[in-house]
């Protein structure tokens, strides 16, 4: 489970997060929807450990983040998936596991990368790659890490947006797989009704929950989804919400 208690980020003149309390259930699936600029990514890197609370404490798992993240039990998907150029999708998806100190697992890394469609391309290199499938190539090293945490901050925020529809059943597919508790920041409506269990929205910097709405659609949730009038409900329900309407 990932719990924070009283969030609060301070940079030199902004306060980014403030008194944020949030907890996901292990395998939980919470999408993150808020204005640019309020505070989403810095959420998601306090979560993760790469940004150091003022106030405040997180627990993953009932470790600290940054034990977390060194043991390589978060894995991180950025729209920047950060590949290495020069290393084959099959290198990238192995070395952030070494890095870890785990034992390494050629077999498992080819499997991953057929579970994420690319059993064709783990020699290639990111260069020679789509950017739906860089994006694959970051959520399988992920998985491959070992990972129970993925912590996701727009990952198809640079796709067009039929090869983001098409990402976003696919990241549902996966976690049914692999069962990940996940935390999604994204700008879409869309994309977090289809994805999440709950979809938090954020007002600020500083970053506060606004409100909060489950997400009662059926699974899996695949791309007939999209033409469901329950799903366009969720929809124009969260999208009401978004505005600040009820
Ligand atoms: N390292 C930093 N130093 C100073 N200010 C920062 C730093 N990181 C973020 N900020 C500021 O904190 C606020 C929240 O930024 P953050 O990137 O978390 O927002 P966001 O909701 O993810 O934005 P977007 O949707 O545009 O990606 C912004 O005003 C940003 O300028």
């Amino acid at each position: 489970m990932i719990s924070s208690e009283g969030l609060t980020v301070e940079f030199d003149d902004l306060t980014a997060l403030r008194d944020l309390s949030l907890e996901v259930d292990d395998g939980g699936f919470v999408t993150v929807i808020g204005p640019s600029g309020c505070g989403k990514t810095t959420l998601l890197r306090t979560l993760g450990g790469l940004e150091e609370p003022t106030e405040g404490s997180v627990s993953v798992g009932g470790a600290s983040p940054a034990a977390a993240r060194r043991d390589g039990r978060v894995g991180f998907v950025f729209q920047d998936h950060a590949l290495l150029p020069w290393k084959t999708a099959l290198e990238n998806v192995t070395f952030l596991r070494r890095m870890a100190g785990k034992p390494a697992d050629e077999t498992g890394a080819r499997e991953v990368l057929a579970t994420v469609g690319l059993e064709k391309f783990v020699d290639a290199r990111p260069a020679t790659l789509s950017g739906g499938m860089k994006q694959r190539v970051a959520i399988a090293r992920a998985i491959h890490l070992g990972a129970d945490v993925l912590l996701m901050d727009e990952p198809f925020g640079e796709l067009d947006e039929l090869t983001r529809e098409e990402m976003s059943v696919e990241i549902c597919r996966i976690w049914r797989n692999y069962r990940k508790t996940v935390v999604f920041v994204t700008h879409s409506i869309p994309e977090a009704v289809l994805l999440g269990d709950r979809c938090l929205g954020l007002h600020g910097p500083p970053a506060e929950i606004a409100w909060e709405r489950s997400i009662d659609l059926p699974r899996p949730r695949d791309r007939g989804v999209f033409e469901s009038a329950a799903f366009q409900e969720q929809v124009a329900a969260v999208r009401r919400l978004f505005h600040g309407e009820r």
